[in-house]
């Protein structure tokens, strides 16, 4: 049977993984920064509804990566300790992830904003 307590706890718990990310990792406190720049600066330039859908899902997909990457190295790490070529390669494998994730969700966003600040600059004058 569905057990909704039991529902609301895993929501709780991945929320927590989340914040945990944030306050012990950098590059979560990067992505933070940036979504929530990234969000105002949609909000001012008045982004539609399937600009907001990619704008998403680059943030997300960014997120995603970093906690898939931060799993990994904490698994890399439980697992080797020492220094390791295998644990480098996983380490390394993991943030290219991220890597390639940040680099699509750039472009999407200079892809977005660029017309619109044209836009901006055209009809100010
Ligand atoms: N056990 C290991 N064996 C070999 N190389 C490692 C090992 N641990 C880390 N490295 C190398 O050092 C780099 C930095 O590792 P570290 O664990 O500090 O993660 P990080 O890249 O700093 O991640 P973050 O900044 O997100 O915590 C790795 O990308 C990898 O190249």
């Amino acid at each position: 049977m569905f057990n909704i307590a039991k529902a609301f706890r895993s929501i709780s718990i991945a929320w927590s993984g989340i914040i945990t990310l944030i306050k012990e990792e950098n590059n979560a406190k990067i992505h933070l920064a940036s979504t929530i720049l990234v969000i105002v600066v949609g909000m001012n330039l008045g982004f539609m509804a399937i600009e907001w859908l990619w704008i998403s899902l680059a943030i997300a997909g960014v997120w995603m990566a970093e906690l898939i990457n931060s799993a990994l190295e904490n698994i890399t790490n439980m697992v080797a300790p020492e220094h390791h070529p295998l644990a480098k390669k996983a380490k390394d494998f993991a943030a290219g992830a991220v890597l390639v994730m940040a680099i699509w969700a750039a472009f999407v966003f200079c892809l977005i904003s660029f017309p619109h600040l044209w836009m901006r600059l055209v009809f100010s004058n």
